[in-house]
């Protein structure tokens, strides 16, 4: 996810590569690969990377969070701006592990950050002020829309974009795979499944129409798609993606919870 954000950035021509400073515990691979790959600086130096920086972005696993901040209590200061990408992890218990008045501001983007694509929450903790949000969001701007919500949301925030991606990725997944089941060459398939995926996503965000006049502008009564909608609805359709939805926000307040007892072991 942190890749995906630096590849945004740098694309978007909103902060110079070298102006970005990533690191990690243990994979100099890695490391090297984002320098090659993006020009940014990777160091193995945690407490380097901090001190340089006027926005910190934690961008490791939930399970991962409470070892990261001691290992930058000692050093991180309440003039930095603290952006938190983890899925879950409730600003309160960052606040709390840094002590002080840390700002700390959570962010959920998704994958699409890489093409300055992603929809991006941002919700403010306790010690953030007006223009901090404001920065942040000129930042989280460069890797695509953003939208400012209070913190109780961010788990169906992350239910729908955070994670909505991974079942755009299955659609497009099973419309190729039945096109190649139809006769269709795979390459081909590729094709035809995500430019369908693209020009409807595309026609709901151009079109005056909702994406409910949409689906009936494609449905002829009677014709191909009424059949096709008819199997959808009988395997689940619609159903099926807000139970996704709803179970991936169910994880996100688990998570939460968690953070509230402690320790966390996923
Ligand atoms: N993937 C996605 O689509 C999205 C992910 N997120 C959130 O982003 C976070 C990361 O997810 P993802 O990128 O998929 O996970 P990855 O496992 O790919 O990346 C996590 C990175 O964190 C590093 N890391 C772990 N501990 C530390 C530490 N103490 N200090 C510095 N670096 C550390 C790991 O490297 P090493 O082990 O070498 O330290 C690794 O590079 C998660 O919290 C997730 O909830 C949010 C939105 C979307
Ligand atoms: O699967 C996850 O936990 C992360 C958070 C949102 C997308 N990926």
């Amino acid at each position: 996810m942190a890749e995906a954000m630096a590849a945004g950035m740098i694309e978007s021509g909103t902060i110079e590569p070298e102006r970005i400073i990533m690191t990690n515990r243990s994979n100099e691979q890695r490391r090297q690969e984002l320098m090659e790959n993006h020009g940014v600086l990777a160091t193995q130096s945690i407490e380097f990377a901090v001190r340089e920086a006027d926005v910190v972005i934690l961008a490791m696993k939930p399970k991962d969070v409470e070892r990261a901040l001691e290992g930058i209590e000692d050093f991180i200061t309440n003039e930095q701006l603290l952006l938190s990408v983890l899925a879950g992890v409730p600003s309160s218990f960052i606040e709390e592990k840094l002590e002080g008045e840390q700002p700390v501001i959570r962010v959920m983007p998704n994958t699409s950050s890489m093409i300055g694509k992603s929809i991006s929450a941002l919700a403010a903790g306790e010690h953030v002020s007006d223009e901090q949000v404001t920065i942040a969001r000129a930042l989280i701007r460069s890797i695509g829309e953003t939208v400012v919500i209070e913190e109780e949301q961010m788990d169906v925030f992350t239910g729908v974009a955070g994670s909505g991606p991974a079942y755009i990725y299955h659609v497009i997944e099973s419309l190729e795979k039945a096109a190649v089941e139809g006769g269709i060459e795979t390459e081909t398939a590729r094709k035809m499944a995500v430019q369908t995926v693209l020009g409807a996503g595309m026609m709901a965000e151009q079109s005056e129409d909702s994406p409910s006049a949409l689906r009936k502008k494609v449905t002829s009564p009677n014709g191909t798609t009424q059949a096709g909608l008819e199997a959808l609805y009988e395997n689940g359709g619609g159903e099926a993606i807000e139970a996704a939805v709803e179970n991936a926000a169910t994880r996100s307040k688990e998570i939460s919870n968690q953070f509230n007892k402690k320790p966390v072991t996923q």
